[in-house]
């Protein structure tokens, strides 16, 4: 396929997002970039969502590899879905969003998940920045942290997917690393349920990952549900919170549940297009792209310099939904690899120390490293070559 790269419409912690015109029909895509020595994630993310087709999951439209600028690039060619997040949908409507458009968008993340489930797979990083939006409503986005579930023994192929996602919306048995099964993204999707009643810090008070992690394993609490939603909502965030995922509903129980179904019955959807398409931010807003311009920062520095200039960028852990991210991976050779973006464009690094002794050497504090990791909506634990439990495990013996 032939296709035209254009500006980026979004960053994630791994990957670079861009539009894409199709040379042929002219039709727009979302293209997710990667360098290719680093596209093993991407590629199996490719492969999960090339098997999926949903009105409710992002839709797969190839993958090829070119070469620009003498670099050779993995490329992942999406549906493009021009609302952006649904973080940014409730950031644009003030904060939180009104209880019939939580039920639109719960409902269709649950139809997307529902449908993941019957095939198998648990995605695994259900939270707003992972839903994207447009006039049509809701799909799940990112597959990146997903996993196929045998059906049969209706059991998780343990050895084979370390356990994933970002802490504060991670179910309690996930974050204890027992298990990340079809429930575990029933209480994500409770989760994000919060998030679009508040706009807020789910566990607020904590402010780094690892204490957010250990609150959710061992305390026994839930994060708190809004007062002002009505005993419907109130109900059906009882059932995707359980703490025991036995006891969880699952995705296709939650569609019947009077929550959503009443929802249905009175606004029928239409109320919440129109509004929808009245909003003048969508991405695709040519003040949008005008104003989306990202530098790259060259990468001469010593590792001990650019480790510190890190140290500087993170400043304190905060827990909030900015768009800053700093990742810490980790991969199975123990080689670590600290990362920087600023959404504005004004920082971009990257570097890779060969084990925490030599990060330790370079006279970074661990205290340092939990901001590192806590630090904009992505401190998140994903796959092999990404923070592993391992990391964390540091993390927990130094921070208790
Ligand atoms: N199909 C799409 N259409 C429109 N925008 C998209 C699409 N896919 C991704 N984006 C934008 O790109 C951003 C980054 O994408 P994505 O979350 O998939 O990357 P990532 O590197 O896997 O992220 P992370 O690992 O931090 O969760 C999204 O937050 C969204 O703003």
């Amino acid at each position: 396929m032939y296709w035209t790269r254009g500006h980026i419409i979004g960053r994630g912690s791994s990957a670079t997002v861009y539009a894409a015109t199709s040379s042929q029909s002219g039709e727009v895509y979302a293209v997710k970039s990667v360098k290719l020595s680093k596209s093993e994630p991407l590629q199996r993310e490719g492969r999960i969502l090339s098997s999926l087709s949903s009105p409710y999951v992002v839709g797969y439209k190839g993958c090829d590899i070119t070469k620009e600028n003498n670099l050779f690039m993995y490329n992942l060619l999406m549906e493009c879905v021009p609302g952006g997040t649904l973080s940014q949908e409730i950031r644009r409507k003030g904060g939180r969003l009104d209880e019939s458009r939580i039920g639109f968008y719960t409902s269709q993340i649950l139809k997307g998940l529902d449908y993941l489930h019957s095939n198998g797979f648990v995605h695994c990083d259900i939270k707003g920045a992972n839903v994207l939006v447009s006039e049509n409503g809701a799909k799940i986005g990112d597959m990146g942290c997903a996993k196929r579930v045998n059906l049969v023994a209706n059991d998780l192929d343990h050895a084979a997917e370390p356990i994933g996602g970002t802490p504060a919306f991670m179910a309690p048995e996930v974050a204890r690393g027992e298990e990340q099964g079809f429930p575990a993204d029933i209480w994500s999707l409770g989760c994000t349920v919060i998030e679009m009643a508040t706009g807020g810090s789910l566990w607020p008070g904590l402010t780094d990952p690892v204490s957010v992690l250990y609150h959710v394993g061992f305390s026994g609490e839930g994060p708190e549900i809004p007062n002002w939603l009505s005993g419907e909502a109130k109900d059906f965030l009882g059932k995707c919170l359980r703490r025991d995922p036995k006891e969880r509903w699952t995705a296709s129980h939650l569609l019947k549940h009077k929550f959503l179904r009443e929802l249905e019955l009175i606004s029928n959807g239409k109320e919440i297009q129109e509004s929808y398409s009245n909003s003048p931010t969508s991405i695709l807003d040519q003040g949008i792209w005008n104003s989306c311009s990202l530098g790259e920062s060259g990468v001469q520095d010593s590792p001990e310099k650019r480790i510190q200039r890190l140290e500087l960028c993170s400043g304190n852990a905060s827990w909030t939904f900015d768009e800053n991210w700093v990742t810490i991976r980790c991969n199975n050779n123990e080689n670590i690899e600290v990362e920087a973006e600023s959404c504005s464009g004004s920082v971009s690094d990257s570097i890779i120390v060969d084990n925490l002794t030599e990060l330790r050497s370079c006279g970074v504090a661990e205290e340092s490293w939990v901001n590192l990791l806590g630090r904009g909506n992505s401190g998140r634990f994903v796959g092999d070559e990404a923070i592993s439990m391992w990391f964390m495990t540091q993390f927990l013996t130094h921070y208790s």
